[in-house]
């Protein structure tokens, strides 16, 4: 697959490790390779790491962008007899079975990205952009074409006037960008169909045969519609449009079922068409800049790691709030409610990411296995350990905000939470005892999301005194700002300069437009690149999904029994006072309550 682009290739330096290389070179002391490679950097990553970690092999980078492995012991003993001017022949039965191994042949694969839905929300306000923007960024292979799929009647005329509405140029990124539009938009392409139509897919695959033109051809297909009509969509275009010659990925949407039985159901149904491997659940926010850093946070600074245990964190508490309500998509929010939009998902994913423990290797099955590890220590979800709430109409400034209820795709007497916060519990060594409250909510004062980890007192504090009888206050926080104006920054104590002694909070700050010029890659075009070079590690393995909805089932099941009335709060308030008895709970105060800032 041929990706050309310096942000996405590994264009000038290839690697082998330690032991492959020195072997390699006294085999062939001439030959210190690597050419030029047209394989993307992190696809080639995976390979080195999946071959050492299999048999020790390492990594050689070939002319033109093939990537062949050479087993250290052999190399030494027999280098390759093909070997020329430091080349080694691709041998693609030693590639890892997904990765989209190339060889000259290769360089003529296509890849094409079927969005199915393609007239919706999603569609229009996410995936085109996010194609778009690694199209500029050249991130795309050499031949790629893209399809809307949907019901609607649309030409491709229409499809790409719709797409082009909702492309954008990156603040740093103009230079040719409308040309670049234009070009973009001359690859996407429409086909109409019903969704459980064999034979309206085997017209797709008719056109996207044209469009491959005789290439080995990969296919993506991006299901951006409700759930309710996933399976007929995989069914029909498993057996009448996935590839022949190369791989077939699909990317299916949240919500992965309402609870337990429907998430293992419609798992079950999926696995009736396709292999695990071939399925890509997406949770857009483990693609978010921050929450992938979280990883290299914890793991490459020798501050943080030791300190991520009970024994110094008092408190970690995910935060997610919205300044605007379900408007237009009530329909299908009253279905799912708060908890399973954002709680059992997104934030639960972040908080497995926070908590683990430190995988074996950075592959995807690594990473995954603990991540199913920490959500399996945890305790299901209690009732006592949750508030609910929904917000009302309230007028402001002369304006009025509907209220949830107000929206006439809402039944009048919905109970369905639009706010909640719940304290969660880890019962494992690192974490026993330490209280892991999560807080989600629509139409509030702010639109954020953030990780705060609230650390335990100085024991002794010798400043004691300065801080009065409020000793929160000078405990550390660690707070990372993952949306909007991303940040990292620290609370400390810190003397005010002066005679005196007086002591100050000050903020140790990583403030990202600060630090970096670059804009930040929306969480889709990344997913979208790892779907398209097989990198699972951002997607959900469906023992993680069924570890998710073990501990929320018995709750929702709860809620839904009882009819649990929510706790209204105003729109655009902070929400259900409800949020604060609970946290005070477990002695912790909400960490967003003051108007700290990473600057
Ligand atoms: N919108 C968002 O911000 C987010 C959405 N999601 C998920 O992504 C998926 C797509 O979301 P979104 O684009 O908002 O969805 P839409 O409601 O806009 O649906 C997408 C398309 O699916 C078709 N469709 C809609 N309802 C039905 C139906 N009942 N039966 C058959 N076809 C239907 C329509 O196309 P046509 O009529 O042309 O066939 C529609 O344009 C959903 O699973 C959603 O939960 C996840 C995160 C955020
Ligand atoms: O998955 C969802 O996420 C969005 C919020 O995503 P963000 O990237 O804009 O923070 C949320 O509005 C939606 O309800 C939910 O389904």
């Amino acid at each position: 697959m041929a990706v050309s682009s310096p942000n996405c290739s590994f264009s000038s330096r290839c690697f082998l490790n330690a032991s492959a290389r020195s072997n390699y070179q006294q085999a062939t002391p001439s030959s210190v390779l690597l050419p030029q490679s047209s394989f993307s950097k992190r696809a080639l990553k995976r390979v080195a790491r999946e071959s050492r970690k299999k048999s020790n092999q390492g990594v050689v980078c070939v002319q033109d962008g093939a990537v062949a492995t050479a087993v250290t012991s052999s190399v030494k003993e027999s280098p390759p007899k093909s070997l020329k001017d430091g080349i080694l022949p691709v041998i693609p039965s030693q590639l890892h079975e997904d990765v989209p191994a190339f060889s000259p042949a290769d360089k003529e694969s296509s890849v094409s990205i079927t969005v199915v839905g393609a007239s919706g929300d999603l569609a229009k306000k996410k995936i085109f952009p996010a194609l778009f923007a690694l199209y500029y960024e050249d991130c795309l292979p050499k031949h790629f074409t893209i399809f809307g799929y949907a019901r609607s009647k649309m030409t491709d005329a229409e499809l790409r006037n719709m797409v082009s509405k909702t492309l954008t140029c990156r603040i740093d990124k103009r230079e040719n960008c409308s040309d670049k539009m234009e070009q973009f938009l001359q690859r996407c392409f429409y086909h109409s169909g019903q969704y459980d139509s064999e034979e309206n897919f085997a017209e797709l695959d008719r056109k996207l045969k044209q469009h491959e033109a005789g290439r080995s051809s990969n296919r993506l297909f991006y299901l951006s519609i409700p759930p309710n009509i996933f399976i007929n969509v995989v069914k029909s275009a498993s057996l009448s449009a996935s590839s022949s010659s190369g791989w077939t990925r699909v990317i299916v949407e949240k919500p992965f079922g309402r609870d337990s039985e429907s998430s293992a159901a419609l798992t079950r149904s999926l696995k009736q068409y396709l292999t695990e491997d071939q399925i890509f659940r997406i949770d857009h926010y483990l693609g978010k800049e921050l929450v992938e850093n979280l990883s290299v946070l914890r793991f490459s600074n020798l501050v943080f790691e030791p300190l991520w245990s009970r024994q110094y964190i008092r408190n970690v508490q995910l935060i997610f709030s919205e300044d605007f309500g379900t408007e237009g998509r009530g329909g299908y929010f009253d279905n799912y409610g708060i908890i399973r939009d954002i709680m059992q998902n997104h934030l639960l994913q972040i908080l497995a990411l926070f908590a683990m423990e430190t995988p074996v290797s950075l592959d995807a099955e690594d990473i995954r296995n603990e991540k199913v590890k920490v959500l399996r220590s945890m305790r299901p979800l209690q009732l006592e350990n949750v508030v609910v709430g929904q917000y009302k109409s309230h007028t402001k400034g002369g304006v009025t905000y509907p209220g949830y209820i107000d929206d006439k795709t809402v039944p009048s007497d919905s109970v369905t939470p639009t706010f909640a916060a719940a304290a969660l519990f880890i019962d494992n060594a690192r974490w026993d005892g330490v209280p892991f409250l999560m807080k989600a909510g629509k139409a509030l004062h702010n639109k954020r999301a953030e990780i705060r980890v609230q650390f335990r007192h100085v024991p002794g504090n010798l400043y004691k005194r300065s801080f009065g009888t409020d000793l929160d206050r000078a405990t550390n926080e660690l707070v990372i700002r993952v949306q909007p104006d991303e940040a990292i920054y620290l609370k400390i104590n810190n003397k005010v300069p002066g005679l005196g002694m007086r002591l100050d909070r000050s903020n140790l700050n990583l403030h990202y437009a600060a630090r970096y010029s670059k804009e930040i890659p929306d969480a889709y075009e990344r997913l979208l690149l790892d779907a398209i070079e097989g990198e699972r590690r951002l997607f959900i393995r469906s023992d993680e999904l069924d570890a998710a909805w073990d501990l929320f089932t018995p709750l929702l099941k709860e809620l839904e029994e009882k009819k649990i009335a929510p706790e209204l709060y105003p729109y655009g308030s902070r929400g259900p006072v409800g949020a604060h008895y609970l946290a005070a709970k477990y002695n912790v105060r909400w960490g967003d309550l003051g108007s700290d800032q990473a600057h």
